[in-house]
Order: structure tokens, then C-alpha cells, then sequence
């Protein structure tokens, strides 16, 4: 069963974001404005040391390049070792049709207010438009409009939330997941490769793999310093794909590195991957599931679209007993990857909080 949460939730009034910056009201609304601790640094403050540092780029035409496979291995098992993320380059997948996926997601988050309403998220859920992960009146608000659907396998696609307009929004959507899909099986098997493991591991535990993509659209935001495009969070995926809208050029997404907030400088026609719980539990911590945000900027708007790979919701988890050892111990317990994505799917988006389902604590 897809996870559905089945408790009551009380939002109270969520701001469209697009709307509010419409009517441009003198101060923003105390349920964007983030306490202290949360805001976020503007880039004229932020520490030279966390400006300088890249995250890694991974070249794929060199994997399959037999005189470059060692050593870009190897750089693909460092990048999910310190960084949880890398961006990938020569990704095979068709330039043209990223820009078609951005191109009608743009269309849809431009649609009038109501047509895109005739696809709600129902409070507490985290399929259709509005904002996800909200679960209280009194929950700090996202300066972030998104827009989900679940994609594959099929029963947890709910039809009435796929879009009539733009006309060839589903069908776009259909043909890019597709691809994405299959260039998560192509990492995933590359990962196991540099873990030394078989390289059918994965796409054989995984069963038939639940995917959902998801757009956010961050419009300018007069005060950056006050809010966040969206909270801190680790990924519930095994895999996340991201794709940064090249039309907007603004640098919105950051991942915590040695207790910094490191900036991701948008490559072109690059797209990032991140690591996502899933995997880390997998390769008992080796693999790390990155805290990341996204920030927004006081001219600039900025669109990212989201896959999210994960097992099927049937298989049961832990570390794997190869990398596992005296030296290794069992840092997760095992459990049903279905508990987990309704844990992860019921709980406001807090940092690395949701993993905390799986931890052992006692090694
Ligand atoms: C920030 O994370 C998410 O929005 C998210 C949601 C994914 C989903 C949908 C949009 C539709 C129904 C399926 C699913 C829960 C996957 C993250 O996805 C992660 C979280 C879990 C758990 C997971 O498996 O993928
Ligand atoms: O917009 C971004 O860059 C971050 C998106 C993200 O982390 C997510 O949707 O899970
Ligand atoms: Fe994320």
C-alpha cells in the first residue's frame, strides 16, 4: 500500500507563495519568518571556505570507458563517502527532453491559482500541489510552491492529480521518469560496483522500485535572509535526482558539510544526485544521506525537479552483512522499507530526525 497517513491533520491557512509575492505585502508572514538559528546566511557572509568548496562531478562516459573505470569509480565512492552528493555529467539522458520537463513544469506552476488547485494536496499527504510535510497550525511555512506525484508502480499514481493542462504535461512526465529510472539502475549498480559488491544487488533487493517526482518552484523572495525554500532534510529515498531549471539561474540548493552549509553551483545540463537514507542504511553509514535546503533569493526565482528512487514498499532492510564487521558494527536495525516511507511521509521535514526510525544506539 502506498503511505497514507490516516490521523486528522490540522494546517491551518497556507499561503500560496506565487500569490503572496502577487500582492506584495510590507512584511512577510510570521509563518515563513524562520527563528534565528534557522536563517539563512546570505551569500555576502557566508565563509569564504564554504564559497570554495564543490561538490564532486562524476563523468559517466568515463565508467563505461574501460581506461577511465577505476578511477571514476573510485571518485564515485569518495563523492557518496564525504559529500552524499555529486553531480553527474554525460548522463546519457536526451538534453532536449530536461528542457521539455522544465519547460511544462514552468507552465504549470504559471497556470492561474484555481486550475492549479483543481489538484490539491490533502493536509497531511504529499501528492499534488500546495506544500508537503506540514502537519500543524503553529509549523513554520516553506517559501516554496510544489507540486508531486507518485509515478511508478503504477497503484500509487492517483490519476485525479495528473494535469489536464499543460496538454502534454503527463505524457512528458511519463517519458522523462522513464529514463530517470533507468539511469537510477545505472547508478545504483555502479554503486554497488564500488562498494565491491555484485552489481545486480540493488535492482535485485529492490524489487519492483517505487518512484515519485517532485517539482518545487521558489518564487524571488523580497527577505531571504528571514526564510527557507525548503527545510532541512535528508532524502527518504535510495536515490534522488535533481534537476536545476536552467532558466532560473539562482544558486538555491545547499547541502551541510562539516557543519556548513555548502552552496551547489548549477552545472549545465548536469543533473544531482544525492544518496538517500535508504542507502546509507544499506551500506551501514558508509554512504552518507546528506542534510541539504534550499534557499531562496530576493530577485531571482528558481524551479528544481525532484525524483525520488526507492524500494519497493514489500522489501525488509538493514545493512548489509558485507559491509558489516568488528570494526563496522550494525549501525541500523532491519525493518519494512513501507514503515519507513510512512514514517518518513507523517513527520515535518527536520534534518536527519527521520533515520532516527532505523538507528541502533547502543555500539
Ligand atoms: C522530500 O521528500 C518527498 O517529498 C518524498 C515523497 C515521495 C513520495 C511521493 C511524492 C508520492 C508517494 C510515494 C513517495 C512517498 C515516495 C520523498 O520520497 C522519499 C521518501 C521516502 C520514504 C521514499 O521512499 O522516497
Ligand atoms: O530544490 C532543491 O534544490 C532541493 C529539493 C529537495 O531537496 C527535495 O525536493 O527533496
Ligand atoms: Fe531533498
Amino acid at each position: 500500500m502506498a503511505p497514507v497517513p490516516s490521523f486528522p491533520v490540522k494546517v491551518g491557512h497556507i499561503d500560496d507563495v506565487q500569490e503572496l509575492k502577487k500582492i506584495k505585502p510590507s512584511s512577510i508572514p510570521e509563518r515563513f519568518v524562520r527563528d534565528m538559528i534557522e536563517r539563512p546566511k546570505l551569500a555576502t557572509v557566508t565563509t569564504p571556505s564554504s564559497c570554495s568548496l564543490n561538490i564532486p562531478v562524476v563523468d559517466l562516459s568515463r565508467i563505461s570507458n574501460s581506461q577511465d573505470f577505476h578511477n571514476e569509480i573510485m571518485k564515485l565512492s569518495t563523492s557518496c563517502e564525504e559529500w552524499g552528493f555529486f553531480q553527474v555529467i554525460n548522463h546519457g539522458i536526451d538534453l532536449d527532453l530536461l528542457e521539455k520537463m522544465e519547460k511544462i513544469a514552468m507552465e504549470f506552476f504559471m497556470l492561474p491559482l484555481e486550475e492549479k488547485q483543481k489538484y490539491p494536496m490533502a493536509p497531511g499527504t504529499v501528492q499534488g500541489y500546495g506544500q508537503a510535510f506540514v502537519f500543524s497550525e503553529d509549523q513554520k511555512l516553506d517559501w516554496c510552491n510544489m507540486f508531486a506525484l507518485g509515478v511508478e508502480p503504477h497503484f500509487i499514481r492517483n490519476p485525479k492529480l495528473w494535469p489536464t493542462k499543460p496538454l502534454d504535461f503527463s505524457e512528458t512526465v511519463d517519458i522523462y521518469s522513464r529514463e530517470i529510472r533507468k539511469l537510477c539502475k545505472k547508478l545504483l549498480k555502479y554503486i554497488a560496483m564500488s562498494l565491491g559488491l555484485n552489481d545486480d544487488i540493488f535492482e535485485e533487493m529492490f524489487g519492483v522500485a517505487v518512484q515519485a517526482v517532485r517539482m518545487n518552484y521558489y518564487p524571488a523572495c523580497p527577505r531571504p535572509d528571514l526564510v527557507l525554500g525548503l527545510s532541512p532534510h535528508s532524502d527518504g529515498s535510495a536515490l534522488t535526482v535533481l534537476q536545476q531549471g536552467k532558466c532560473s539561474s539562482s544558486v538555491g540548493l545547499q547541502i551541510l558539510k562539516d557543519n556548513v552549509w555548502v552552496p551547489v553551483q548549477p552545472i549545465p545540463n548536469a543533473l544531482v544526485i544525492n544518496i538517500g537514507d535508504t542507502i546509507e542504511v544499506l551500506t551501514n553509514g558508509r554512504y552518507k544521506s546528506v542534510e541539504h535546503r534550499a534557499v531562496t533569493h530576493q530577485e531571482k526565482d528558481r524551479l528544481s525537479i525532484v525524483t525520488f528512487y526507492a524500494p519497493s514498499y514489500e522489501i525488509e532492510l538493514g545493512p548489509l552483512e558485507e559491509l558489516v564487521d568488528e570494526n563496522n558494527p550494525c549501525k541500523y536495525k532491519r525493518y519494512n522499507h513501507g514503515e519507513y516511507s510512512m514514517h518518513y511521509v507523517t513527520n515535518k521535514l527536520q534534518g536527519k530526525k527521520t533515520l532516527e526510525f532505523a538507528k541502533i544506539y547502543d555500539n
